[in-house]
């Protein structure tokens, strides 16, 4: 029998000696418990092999961040289940909405799997809206100042801009956040769950039975310019082509009223998003359907998914990426709703 040299029993018996260190307590376990859930999986994975106390210590936050991907950003958890290989939780930056690249650039790293976190991320929605429109003078859009905004004739945010758009009260309207016109303000209120499939990657599932044209979530991620967003793709493209990658980069165009012009957005969730990052591609539409949503005084519209039609608890969300490049791969033949809204696929 092979004997194991004895610079490897060396580091053996130091390794051994290190797991069995005694566990830090009272202000030093404090002190791991508030720095380690700043740490990626991998650094994550590096301190656990360390000491028998750090690896319980970095298990209980990988615990934590696999019952929450929002991170208590959202008003319920929304977990990950994975029974086909060993990704506890997909690593990324949380949003609950969309956000300029101003902002994107201060949000390097974020606190996930904390004890100490839980329920103090709850932001107020309002605070995140991030352009807003000014009259001649300079000031801000007024909004409204109805007494209930849920009746049709009376608020003049309902509605404002026909049906490709809808509208809903915003930063400068005198009603709060309870008002029954913020519907898309409030954050998920239906239980979903993120789901691990073998082909497809991550999925996002309902976790409860949803009626047909409730909203479910708005999509929420970096809002980049045009020429970014290009340069992006590029990036991702390479990215992919080395396998393992997937990109959440969605491009939408809102045609003006007058019907000659369109205005695009490119919010990618890549990096920074919320759960809606996790929908999946489905070739004949989708339970899902998207749509464009701008509070008054707001400069950009929100893109929020609603669902088509009555969904079952643990069914897939899924909604059509439009114009994709893996469209024949997916789909067979053309089955896209072309130029809606387009996510790139795989970014082959
Ligand atoms: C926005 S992400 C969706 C979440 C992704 N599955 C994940 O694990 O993060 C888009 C990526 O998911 C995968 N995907 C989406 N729909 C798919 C489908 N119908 N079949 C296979 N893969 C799909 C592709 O890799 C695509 O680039």
């Amino acid at each position: 029998m092979r004997q194991p040299d004895k610079k490897k029993r060396c580091q053996t018996n130091e390794q051994q000696q290190q797991l069995e260190e005694p566990c830090p307590t009272g202000a030093f376990l404090q002190c791991f418990e508030l720095i380690l859930p700043w740490l990626t999986p991998q650094e994550l994975a590096n301190v656990s092999l360390t000491s028998k106390c750090l690896y319980q210590i970095t298990q209980s936050i990988t615990l934590r961040r696999s019952s929450d991907a929002s991170r208590s950003y959202e008003n319920l958890p929304i977990p990950f289940h994975n029974t086909v290989d060993n990704h506890p939780y997909a690593y990324f930056i949380y949003t609950p909405s969309q956000i300029l690249p101003a902002f994107s650039s201060q949000f390097q790293c974020q606190s996930w799997g904390s004890s100490f976190s839980a329920g103090s991320n709850s932001v107020s929605r309002l605070f995140l809206e991030p352009a807003t429109l000014v009259d001649d003078s300079g000031e801000s859009a007024s909004g409204c100042d109805c007494e209930r905004c849920e009746d049709q004739v009376g608020c003049p945010c309902i509605g404002l801009e026909g049906v490709d758009v809808a509208s809903e009260c915003g930063l400068w309207c005198g009603c709060g956040l309870e008002c029954g016109n913020r519907l898309t303000q409030r954050g998920v209120s239906i239980r979903m769950k993120i789901v691990r499939d073998r082909r497809k990657g991550w999925g996002l599932y309902a976790d409860q039975f949803i009626e047909k044209g409730q909203f479910v979530c708005e999509y929420a991620g970096e809002l980049l310019t045009t020429k970014e967003a290009t340069s992006r793709q590029k990036m991702y493209d390479e990215l992919a082509s080395g396998g393992h990658f997937s990109c959440a980069l969605l491009v939408i165009r809102e045609h003006l009223p007058s019907g000659k012009a369109c205005m695009r957005m490119n919010i990618d969730a890549t990096r920074i998003g919320n759960v809606t990052r996790f929908i999946n591609h489905s070739c004949d539409g989708g339970n899902l359907l998207t749509k464009l949503v701008r509070s008054t005084g707001a400069l950009l519209p929100h893109l929020c998914f609603f669902s088509s039609r009555d969904i079952k608890e643990n069914e897939e969300l899924t909604f059509s990426y439009g114009e994709i490049r893996l469209r024949d791969e997916r789909c067979g033949e053309n089955k896209g709703m072309e130029g809606e809204a387009m996510l790139r696929g795989r970014c082959p």
